[in-house]
């Protein structure tokens, strides 16, 4: 895999070619300064000090030595180093403001390649709906698969020059409300040939999907149409939406092979198909409950979800329990 195709899937590179069969997006340069904080985890989870907070902020106009009434304390010398202070990106938390702003209100953001998918469990609506810079930055923040793209992206290239772009990019797309897993498909190129299209959402079935026989040929004629000319690299991956009345809207662009999931397919089955004489497009999708996949990583912590006896939230929902039934004795008795 070479460099230049791994840069092809960049959002901010493939965006202005596809941009009247995409979703609309806004793409702001992040200044390196927030790149940093987003890589930095050596102290405490800090969430940036939004402008709309300013007002809320000591103002300090000297320093603090400078000050009349500042006093060096005695002792160990530990309990007098201050917390940094959380930091402020002021002009981006603007620009953001503004593009959500214009966006309709809400927004999906994403990195050059990948959006903060395994953070989402951590916001208040449990997806990736943000209306708000800290919003955004607490998903970036918390999120183990931007790493990929923050200092691993180009770690299967043969040509590998660096370890990372050298500007990374935020990019708002408008969030859509109506868009249903079910009707996202990821479509496999392999020397320009579309070899095979597959369910984009595997960990579920989808009986209504058995019955759309012309979603493959909505697909490959979108393909023929508007990206086997425009889309430069040979071989990729890209994932499309099919809305209710037919119309395709591509969502991303991946490389082919290396950290790509398959899906449905297998790497190895696909370079083999596209060696077969007289291959035909394949169109897969999960038949029945039995072919259900297992979800992905999705970094939520373990004690989130253990509900066991004896993982704590049987003691926390007896407590529970109890001080609601103590309530209802109070007010009886009253
Ligand atoms: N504008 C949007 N509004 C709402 N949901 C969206 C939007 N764009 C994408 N999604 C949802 O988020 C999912 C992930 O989006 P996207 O493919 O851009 O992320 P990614 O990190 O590049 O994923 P992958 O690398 O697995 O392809 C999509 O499959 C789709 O379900």
């Amino acid at each position: 895999m070479k460099e230049e195709e791994i840069n092809r899937c960049q959002i901010q590179e493939w965006y202005p070619k596809f941009k009247s069969v995409t979703i609309k997006t806004h793409i702001h340069e992040l200044p390196e300064s927030f790149i940093q904080y987003l890589l930095d985890d050596s102290g405490p989870f800090l969430l940036p000090l939004s402008i709309s907070n300013d007002d809320a902020l000591p103002k300090r106009v000297s320093k603090p030595e400078e000050e009349e009434d500042y006093v060096v304390s005695e002792g160990s010398g530990d309990e007098a180093v201050e917390p940094s202070p959380p930091p402020r990106f002021p002009e981006l938390e603007m620009m953001i403001k503004e593009s959500i702003e214009s966006l309709g209100g809400a927004a999906f953001p994403k990195l050059n390649w990948s959006a903060p998918k395994d953070s989402a469990w951590i916001s208040s609506t449990g997806n990736l709906k943000c209306t708000t810079f800290s919003e955004i930055a607490l998903l970036l923040k918390s999120s183990d698969s931007l790493v990929h793209d923050l200092s691993h992206a180009y770690d299967l290239c043969s040509d590998k020059t660096a370890s990372r772009p050298l500007i990374f990019y935020l990019a708002l797309r408008k969030w859509f409300c109506s868009l249903q897993p079910h009707m996202e498909f990821r479509c496999f190129v392999c020397n320009r040939n579309l070899l095979g299209i597959c369910q984009r959402e595997v960990t579920n079935f989808y009986p209504v999907l058995l019955e759309k026989d012309d979603l493959k040929m909505i697909i490959r004629d979108f393909f023929v149409e508007k990206v086997m000319e425009n889309f430069v690299s040979e071989s990729y991956t890209f994932d499309v939406y099919v809305t209710r009345d037919g119309r395709v809207k591509i969502l991303d662009f991946n490389p082919w092979g290396g950290f790509t999931l398959p899906l449905l397919f297998t790497w190895d089955e696909l370079e083999h198909k596209v060696k077969e004489e007289g291959y035909e497009l394949e169109f897969r999708i999960i038949q029945n409950r039995c072919g259900i996949r297992p979800g992905l990583k999705t970094a939520v912590p373990y004690d989130y979800l253990d509900m066991s006896p004896g993982s704590g939230w049987d003691q926390f929902l007896r407590k529970a329990d109890e001080e609601s039934r103590r309530q209802l004795k109070s007010t009886e008795a009253g």
